[in-house]
């Protein structure tokens, strides 16, 4: 069988992958019209097979959003084939040279090359294929896509791995694949094990495009518990929190010790520092700067302002020491996984907002701990949008928030320090998620905004406002 070379392959279909990156859910740059598709790097992974699998790299050029010229990277699979099996039908990219290109994360097949090649400590022309030094693999499973596909793709391998593909590669050493060794090293019981990782060079650095880990195949995300339990209180009107059946405070109070532990592994792992009041000045600059562009975008945030902006400058009189360290960077309920046995935090690959060098940053913990007590709030307020609210309704809500919030640092004090003793910094830093939250809301998902806002609204209420 006579084939394109890789790069050839990926240069042909430049045209059908400019009209299919738009429509993946990965993909960053929806709203810039794309100029040009190139591959910057493609690797025969499959060669002498039908369907044979290609590995790339694109650099995908766009305009507008006031980044005109600006390229991103991002990873492909591509698989091609002389006859597409029916039940991949969806996944077709465009066809090439008499063969049909298609997206290989559907693949099953293809899927367990990636993993056996991981499992046998392979090269293929720069991109290396390794196993942690302590992972005990089984090559040979077939794989099946994630069925959530958010930031990137991962694919799950029987009941024993799940393989995180990275979509938009940024060039550097990657910070969850490093914090999950670091954790790893000293024992963390918190996480799930690293045992693999895809690599290769991108413009003379180091990218990492994939890490294998421990699937956890019988655990339930905290977002989908919390939700359970406020469904049950909503449908229950008439009881106090602690008194349905489907109460959740000894899970909230078990993952702040959960937190709390993690925190504390990542501290004996990688150490950490003391902030100065230089640092802890920066900090709130960087919570005005996010301030200022959030109320250009939405002025419905407006009225609350002096109260933010007063809470924020509190925090440049908070007495010292602070201490700084590694941090998850963006905790939220969807991070967390409850297995039979234990709370397990993923995705540590830090703040979204943040620019990939700032996020390293050493932080203060309680940023982590705001952003779960903002999830909390999440869990019992979004389930009221929309609808015309009994009264009753709304202070179950309250109920329910406040038993959590208050398990929750419970759990977290009886493992490590009492974040409430910090009241003024965690305020700010809720403020400052909530504000985030307003901005993320109003691009993905504003039929949330009121969620967020209405926070705002009631964690400033009393005080004076525009
Ligand atoms: N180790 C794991 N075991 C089981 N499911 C996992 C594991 N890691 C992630 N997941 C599932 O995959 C989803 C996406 O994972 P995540 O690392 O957050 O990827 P993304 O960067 O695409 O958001 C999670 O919400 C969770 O449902
Ligand atoms: O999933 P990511 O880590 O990329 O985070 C982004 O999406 C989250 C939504 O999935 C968003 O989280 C917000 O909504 C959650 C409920 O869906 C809630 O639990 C969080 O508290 C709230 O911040 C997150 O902000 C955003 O960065």
């Amino acid at each position: 069988m006579t084939r394109l070379a890789p790069t050839e392959l990926i240069n042909e279909l430049a045209g059908p992958l400019a009209d299919w990156l738009p429509k993946q859910r990965w993909f960053a740059g929806k709203d810039r019209e794309i100029r040009a598709v190139r591959p910057v790097r493609a690797t025969e992974l499959v060669g002498d097979a039908d369907p044979g699998l290609v590995h790339a790299v694109l650099a995908v050029e766009q305009d507008g959003g006031g980044r005109t010229g600006a390229e991103d990277l991002y990873q492909v699979l591509v698989g091609r084939t002389q006859r597409l099996p029916e039940h991949l039908a969806g996944t077709e990219i465009g066809t090439v040279a008499g063969e049909t290109c298609y997206s290989a994360v559907h693949d099953g097949d293809l899927g367990t090359t990636l993993l056996d090649l991981i499992a046998a400590d392979r090269d293929v022309a720069g991109v290396r294929f390794r196993p942690e030094p302590d992972a005990q693999l089984y090559p040979g499973l077939r794989s099946r896509p994630a069925g959530v596909e958010q930031s990137n793709t991962s694919l799950i391998f029987g009941h024993r791995y799940i393989l995180k593909l990275y979509r938009r590669l940024h060039p550097g050493p990657s910070r969850d694949l490093e914090l999950h060794r670091a954790l790893h090293r000293v024992g963390c019981q918190h996480i799930a094990a690293p045992l693999g990782s895809i690599d290769c060079e991108l413009r003379g650095e180091p990218v990492v495009l994939g890490v294998l880990q421990e699937y956890l195949s019988n655990a339930v995300d905290g977002w989908a518990m919390a939700n359970t339990s406020v469904r049950d209180l909503m449908a229950e009107g008439d009881l106090h929190a602690d008194e349905v059946g489907g109460d959740f405070a000894a899970e909230a109070y078990r993952l702040g010790e959960a937190v709390a532990a993690v925190h504390e592994d990542l501290r004996r792992a990688l150490g950490g520092e003391e902030g100065d009041r230089d640092r802890l000045d920066a900090a709130v600059d960087r919570m005005h700067r996010r301030l200022d562009r959030v109320l250009v975008a939405v002025p419905e945030l407006a009225p609350y302002e002096p109260a933010l902006r007063r809470a924020f400058d509190a925090v440049r009189s908070v007495p010292l020491p602070l201490r700084l360290q590694q941090i998850h960077g963006d905790l939220h309920l969807g991070q967390v996984m409850r297995t039979n046995t234990a709370w397990v935090l993923i995705d540590f690959e830090g703040e979204p907002a943040a620019e990939v060098a700032e996020r390293s940053t050493l932080r203060s913990p309680l940023r982590d701990i705001a952003g779960m007590l903002r999830s909390i709030d999440y869990a019992a307020h979004q389930i009221l949008v929309g609808d015309e609210v009994p009264h009753q309704l709304e202070v179950r809500a309250a109920e329910w928030t406040e038993r959590n919030r208050r398990a929750f640092c419970d759990g977290y004090a009886a493992a490590g320090v009492d974040p409430r003793e910090k009241a003024t910094l965690l305020r700010a830093l809720e403020l400052d998620k909530a504000v985030y939250e307003v901005g993320y809301e109003h691009a993905n998902r504003p039929e949330w905004l009121a969620v967020p806002l209405a926070a705002v609204a009631r964690m400033t209420a009393g005080e004076e406002c525009a």
